[in-house]
């Protein structure tokens, strides 16, 4: 039997403006509702991503005891938004019903979390057999029509945690008793928003794999940098139900009225910490002002009234969710709930319980957009391990091919922070017999593309590139990353490190560093809660140095290393 171990009330209608944070304009919730949320024990395991084959250590902050608690989540739409106060007994009442619609955690496949038959067929095509432990946790949230902020480690399959969903309520695979007309033929039903064109497409092929040959036109990329008429014609004549692209090309097209997405019923911001950025805040404030969001009178306003939302669902992904995520998230969204592997929570009222969770150090109440007072702990895949080897500037490149060589690893992507470094580090590698190339913005689309598609083949060993590879690249081969420059703070550490070790694989980090850097490295390794052990590049074998209990250094040769499974 389920027994009632926790119970919450949150009342809609959080008086923070988006202004406040990042300069948009206020985003007006349409309706106020009550959610309760019940945690009930249920003596089931939770699924795991050894149930793929795959280790997953990785524990959410609340500790053990409550990652082993399911949770049931429901709503009450109350009439007035702000000030209607709903009892604790109407709650109650409600509650027996709403432990009906717990989320699975202890799914065994994508049936149990409620996925149509057609979609289901699908994923087991594709080779998706078992969810991960944040799609089981996700789909059956969205599916219950929460807004989201779905935060887990990189390379967990956070992708499919918002696309299932979605394309169970729209599209051709959708569920039976869904609507089979949308309410407006040209109209898009879901919009997800990606930083980068590679990430963009990424998402894009994820979404034609599902839809099948068949069916794979309704989907459309609206990316910068590829020809906006052919998109807009594509629009027109293909009538997608989905549109994935970047901030600035979804806004443009939305802006010459070519894209209709005042009925969308869904909005994804992948990567949302990095779509609060300084530089998408104009075409980010259009996205949010428009997508799903129609006058009561048709699309116009009425007496000069404004516009008011329609039930859009807003769903905000990333590995990283710092304060000024969770803030954003209150803003945009209605009622969020936090979700993370094995745990669904609502993001409450101020001070935000979540972030200081996820930093495991205490909230910056101000501002909240100190990035780097919010440490990523959970935002890195357990089966990673975190070098670090000292040199001068000028032997950082002979260092990668050292550390290369005595990893023996296959497929590698090496960060810099400037574009002007990138070529002189691909020449001295290629001079040395090593397949290289270069990644970054200031190279045309087609190039950029065709460069991937190579890495990707393995055409192309060591990738060297910028923080523009770091958000979302899902590269499974990647097998190490190299920091040839330290990145910025540790949410940036952890996102370039989760281009390797995805899903379960093992992965090896290694920031090549002067000696007047390490201070750094030290204070991102207690930021992330890792270890980033010190290392050196000798007689082709990588010799670690550990501490030992007493603080004496003691060095391990590198088979050492391995029989301990370092590496
Ligand atoms: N249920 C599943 N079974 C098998 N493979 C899966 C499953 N879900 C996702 N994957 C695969 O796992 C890999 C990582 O997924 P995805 O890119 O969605 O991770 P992510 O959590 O979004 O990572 P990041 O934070 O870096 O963006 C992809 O190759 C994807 O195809």
């Amino acid at each position: 039997m389920h027994s009632l171990s926790a119970m919450r009330v949150l009342i809609c209608g959080d008086s923070l403006s988006l202004g406040k944070l990042t300069g948009f304009s206020r985003v007006t919730p349409l309706y106020s509702s009550v959610r309760f949320i019940c945690r009930v024990g249920n003596g089931n395991e939770p699924l795991t991503l050894d149930t793929l084959g795959l280790s997953d250590k990785v524990e959410t902050t609340r500790g053990n005891e409550k990652n082993k608690l399911n949770l049931g989540i429901s709503t009450i739409e109350v009439p007035k938004r702000r000030d209607k106060k709903v009892s604790h007994s109407a709650v109650q009442m409600k509650k027996k019903a709403d432990i009906e619609a717990l989320a699975p955690f202890a799914a065994k496949s994508f049936l149990e979390l409620g996925l149509p038959p057609l979609l289901i067929e699908r994923l087991d095509k594709e080779g998706y057999k078992v969810p991960t432990d944040v799609q089981a946790a996700a789909i059956p949230a969205i599916l219950n029509n929460h807004d989201a902020v779905i935060q887990s480690y990189t390379g967990s399959g956070k992708t499919l945690a918002y696309l299932l969903p979605i394309l169970s309520k729209v599209g051709p695979l959708k569920m039976d008793d869904e609507d089979d007309e949308p309410k407006n033929k040209m109209n898009i039903e879901a919009v997800i928003v990606a930083p980068s064109r590679e990430l963009g497409m990424q998402i894009v092929r994820e979404v034609e794999k599902l839809l099948g040959p068949a069916d794979k036109r309704l989907v459309q990329q609206l990316v910068g940098g590829a020809n906006k008429s052919r998109q807009e014609e594509a629009l027109k004549k293909n009538k997608p139900f989905i549109v994935v692209g970047t901030p600035g090309r979804i806004a443009e097209i939305s802006a010459g009225g070519k894209l209709h997405t005042h009925f969308c019923r869904y909005l994804v911001l992948d990567e949302i910490d990095e779509l609060l950025a300084f530089n998408f805040r104009e075409d980010m404030h259009r996205i949010l002002e428009h997508v799903g969001r129609r006058s009561s009178a048709g699309q116009h306003a009425v007496n000069g009234s404004e516009a008011k939302r329609v039930e859009r669902q807003t769903i905000m992904v990333s590995a990283t969710v710092p304060v000024s995520v969770i803030r954003a998230a209150r803003s945009w969204g209605c009622d969020p709930l936090l979700v993370q592997a094995k745990s669904i929570v609502p993001l409450e009222s101020s001070p935000s319980p979540a972030s200081i969770e996820l930093s495991g150090m205490p909230s910056d109440s101000s501002a909240g957009t100190n990035l780097q007072a919010q440490a990523p702990v959970q935002s890195l895949p357990p089966s990673l391990k975190h070098y670090y080897a000292v040199t001068r500037i000028q032997h950082k490149v002979d260092m990668l091919r050292r550390c290369i060589h005595a990893l023996d690893a296959k497929c590698v992507i090496a960060f810099m922070n400037h574009t002007k470094q990138l070529k002189d580090a691909v020449f001295k590698l290629e001079a040395r017999g090593m397949k290289a190339a270069e990644l970054h913005g200031d190279l045309g689309k087609l190039t950029r593309s065709s460069i991937l598609k190579r890495f990707r083949h393995g055409d192309v060993k060591v990738l060297l590139t910028n923080e523009l590879s770091a958000r979302g690249l899902d590269i499974p081969e990647c097998d190490l990353v190299v920091n040839l420059d330290l990145p910025t703070d540790s949410i940036h550490y952890a996102h370039r490190a989760g281009r390797t070790g995805r899903l379960g694989r093992k992965g090896t980090v290694v920031t090549i560093c002067e000696e007047r850097e390490v201070f750094v490295v030290k204070k991102m390794q207690k930021q992330l809660g890792v270890t980033i052990q010190s290392c050196e590049f000798t007689e082709g074998k990588l010799v670690a140095e550990v501490e030992n209990t007493v603080g004496v250094r003691r060095t391990i040769k590198k088979t050492e290393v391995e029989t301990s499974g370092f590496v």
